[in-house]
């Protein structure tokens, strides 16, 4: 398989692999004995329905929930070996809802991310506060800096937990849903940002999202999960086909094709496809 940094998977060693991996809702079946391996260079859309278990999958992913068989690794280590501070510094977490209990600066929020790194008496050093300027740079928040996160709107505190992911400078990244809240626009900034975030190490992205048409821009590769132990893993378009997109949904999709642009669109009743 190669991804877009042109680098052959054989070559690289894996970011991420999940193995056998099995994931129950109480007594429903979400993936069964899943097992796939995540390369630096790539960035990966889990898509899916509602409820078909995209969070559960990234929170799995990411070290925080047991899964109901098989394991997860980082680094080709057992993600559950792993000491919390150095996995920190390999692996960031955007989960999909961030609450802010209390106010403080953008600047202060993103930083807090940066606990991994922080040594002796845990005093950010210059290093830690030219990341968060790169995170909020990256992603357009620098005249937001010494704003009142609690002041902020939906969208703009989204791109902030954005920037906090990124501060914490982890080659992979678990992103839930980091496309909420934000307009065309700004959706478009971020997955440009997301992309050249990952070609600068390059690092390894999982994101999930339910806007198949930008996945199938921005994304190298996806996870289409089904919501009753099946998942595709593949090549963006070949994964978020009209097929396999329309049994995963369970609504028929049809991909409409004008001056070069795609797009898959919900069929119309009666229409012929
Ligand atoms: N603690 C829990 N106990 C029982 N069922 C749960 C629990 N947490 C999640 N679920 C169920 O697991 C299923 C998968 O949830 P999950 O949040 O992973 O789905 P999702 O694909 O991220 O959905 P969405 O697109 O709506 O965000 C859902 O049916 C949900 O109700």
């Amino acid at each position: 398989m190669k991804s877009l940094s042109g680098i052959d998977a054989g070559t690289r060693p894996a970011s991420l692999s999940a193995l056998h991996l099995t994931l129950r809702a109480g007594e429903r079946l979400l993936l069964e004995d899943f097992t796939h391996t995540f390369y630096p260079g790539e960035i990966w859309c889990v898509a899916g329905p509602n409820g078909a278990g995209k969070t559960t999958l990234m929170t799995t992913l990411a070290g925080l929930a047991r899964p109901a068989g098989g394991h997860v690794e980082v680094d080709g280590e057992r993600i559950d070996a792993w000491p919390g501070a150095a996995l920190a510094r390999r692996r960031a977490l955007m989960p999909q809802h961030s609450h802010d209990a209390f106010g403080a600066s953008v600047l202060d929020i993103v930083l807090l991310n940066r606990f991994p790194h922080l040594t002796g008496w845990g005093w950010e050093r210059p290093a830690d506060r030219a990341a968060a300027q790169v995170a909020l740079d990256t992603l357009g928040l620098a005249a937001l800096a010494s704003r009142d996160v609690l002041s902020l709107s939906g969208g703009e505190r989204q791109r902030v937990a954005l920037a906090a992911a990124l501060c914490q400078d982890a080659p992979l990244l678990l992103l839930d849903e980091p496309l909420a809240f934000l307009d065309w626009h700004h959706q478009i900034d971020c997955l440009t940002a997301l992309v050249q975030w990952t070609h600068a190490l390059p690092r390894t992205i999982v994101f999930s999202c339910h806007d198949l048409n930008l996945a199938r821009r921005f994304a190298t590769h996806a996870l289409l999960l089904e919501g009753n132990g099946v998942a595709h893993a593949g090549a963006a378009r070949d994964v978020l086909s009209p097929a396999l997109a329309s049994r995963a949904f369970g609504y028929p999709l049809v991909l409409i094709e004008q001056g070069g642009h795609e797009a898959l669109v919900p069929a119309l009743p009666g229409a012929s496809r």
